[in-house]
């Protein structure tokens, strides 16, 4: 890219999260990434270089080798001209959703990162302008804690997506729950995979995004402005599914085509297209702790139809869900045992707080760094060694907890295909497609003593509000004791 004829014309919003703010360029298949900050706390230029270099590292060094090298675009830094970045920033300003203008774009560095636009990702490199479909899914933790650290025996039943819908619908995040339950994506069975998918379709909150040739046409632009109107969907996908027009409209085509959507879906996330180097680094057995969610709807309807065995289908190894799962499961402890153990780390830190960068805390996120996160084992030394190897870990798992998966997809007859890009089959059509993996920011150290009162936070507002409800007995012991924290019983 030459940075000197950047034009702030050429760029166009294309989306945001709590970290950073991006830019799609309107011709070519890349995006610029910027990091944002709350107003007035603006960091150096150098405090935004090494963060963004963090990133780039991290991705290179560390996420490559647990995702594998075709699922992971690291990126580069780029420095561009301050009146460019001041230009686009005026010019963005009015697309953003006022639900993300708490923090503002980074203007003053200059740096930022620039990216393959995922949503445009050609996969057939051949052939240009080829229509493109991208679907991006944040899919959240997909298993429940199995630590014996746990102290709330519904952390072993419910899992945390579901119990946070309760709080989050409370706090007026979102208008209403979503029946979607990650235990169910991540299963590997293809009717709750059906489900689960169904259930974003519906209801897409932050966790589901469609682009048709990279433009966002289904999901949430804003928390209170979200498109899932069911037909209008139908209707962009019509062509990519039903190429000759042989669907007539109406309700029965919507939802075929929507199942069709589904099956792509779960075909490509079940696919594997990549080997990794952590590949054979198992983290925990998947069957390790229960594999279905007490309050996932599709778990309820199973047990209201007198059936009360869920089927389970395990994950193939190479495909991007059991990576993100295995790297999720580097949470070993859960928050409740880790937190004692960065209370150690931090207390070292107070006695010698000069160690901060021997213990690469804050990087460099180099190929030590990823050495030694190997090391999976549970007993505790006493150690501080130990306990910053568990910090470390966990930092991974939540980073692989709040990634998003990208699948594009690109419609090819069949002569076109080439064999060396894997192809997915619908009824009437077919397609390239490739899977990527993206926003793999580590999650800063400083992060969990907030993860450790965010956790508690979810369990007691399920406890209370939910299963209390649920549950007739709780429910008048909750109601008889409002103000206690604590409920005795005679025995
Ligand atoms: O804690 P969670 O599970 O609510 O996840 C946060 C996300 O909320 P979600 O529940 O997905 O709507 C949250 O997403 P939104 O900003 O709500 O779209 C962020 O991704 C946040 O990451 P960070 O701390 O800004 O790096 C996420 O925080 P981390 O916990 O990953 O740090
Ligand atoms: N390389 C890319 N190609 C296409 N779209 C992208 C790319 N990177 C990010 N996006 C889009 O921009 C949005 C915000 O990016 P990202 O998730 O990295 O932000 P974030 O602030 O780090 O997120 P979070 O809120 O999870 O911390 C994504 O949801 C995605 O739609």
């Amino acid at each position: 890219m030459e940075v000197e004829k950047m034009d702030e014309n050429e760029w166009k919003y294309h989306g945001e999260g709590n970290q950073s703010l991006v830019v799609s360029h309107c011709q070519r298949c890349v995006v610029l990434r910027f990091l944002k900050s709350p107003p007035n706390q603006n960091k150096t230029s150098e405090e935004i270089l090494h963060h963004l270099q963090n990133i780039v590292d991290f991705g290179k060094h560390v996420m490559k080798q647990f995702f594998g090298e075709n699922y992971v675009h690291h990126g580069e830094i780029i420095q561009l001209p301050l009146d460019f970045v001041r230009q686009l920033c005026l010019k963005i300003q009015p697309e953003r959703p006022e639900s993300r203008c708490d923090k503002d774009m980074d203007t003053l560095s200059g740096y930022a990162m620039c990216l393959p636009n995922l949503t445009r990702l050609q996969t057939y490199c051949f052939v240009e302008h080829r229509p493109i479909l991208c679907i991006e899914i944040k899919p959240k933790c997909g298993f429940i804690p199995f630590s014996s650290h746990v102290s709330q025996e519904i952390k072993h039943k419910v899992c945390r997506y579901c119990m946070h819908q309760h709080l989050k619908v409370a706090n007026g995040k979102w208008k209403r729950p979503s029946k979607y339950c990650p235990l169910d994506l991540f299963s590997g069975n293809k009717q709750r995979m059906h489900f689960a998918l169904k259930s974003l379709l519906q209801e897409p909150q932050n966790n589901l995004k469609i682009f048709k040739n990279g433009e966002l046409i289904y999901g949430c632009k804003d928390d209170q402005d979200c498109v899932s109107d069911w037909n209008e969907l139908a209707r962009h996908l019509k062509p990519f599914f039903f190429p000759s027009n042989g669907l007539v409209s109406g309700p029965h085509c919507t939802r075929t085509i929507v199942k069709e959507l589904i099956h792509v879906i779960t075909m490509t996330l079940l696919s594997s297209t990549d080997a990794c180097r952590a590949g054979d680094m198992k983290t925990v057995p998947i069957s390790q702790g229960r594999s279905y969610c007490e309050a996932s709807a599709f778990n309820k309807e199973l047990v209201r139809n007198g059936k009360h065995k869920l089927e389970s289908s395990d994950l193939p190894r190479g495909c991007l869900l059991y990576k993100t799962l295995q790297a999720q499961m580097l949470d070993m402890l859960d928050i409740e045992g880790l937190h004692p153990l960065y209370s150690r780390v931090e207390q070292y830190l107070e006695e010698f707080p000069e160690e901060r960068s021997t213990l690469q805390i804050d990087g460099p996120y180099n190929e030590a760094f990823y050495e030694k996160l190997l090391d999976l084992s549970t007993e505790d030394d006493g150690t501080v060694a130990f306990a910053l190897t568990k910090v470390q870990q966990y930092r991974i798992a939540m980073t692989a907890k709040d990634c998003s998966l990208m699948i594009a997809l690109s419609p090819c007859l069949q002569d076109e295909c080439s064999e060396q890009r894997p192809v997915v089959l619908t009824s009437k059509s077919r397609f390239t497609f490739s899977v990527s993996v993206l926003d793999l920011d580590l999650k800063p150290y400083e992060s969990i003593p907030h993860q450790y009162k965010l956790d508690s936070e979810i369990v007691n507002y399920y406890l209370k509000n939910v299963q209390a409800k649920d549950d007739p007995v709780m429910s008048t012991l909750f109601k008889e004791n409002e103000d206690c924290t604590l409920v005795l019983h005679k025995v």
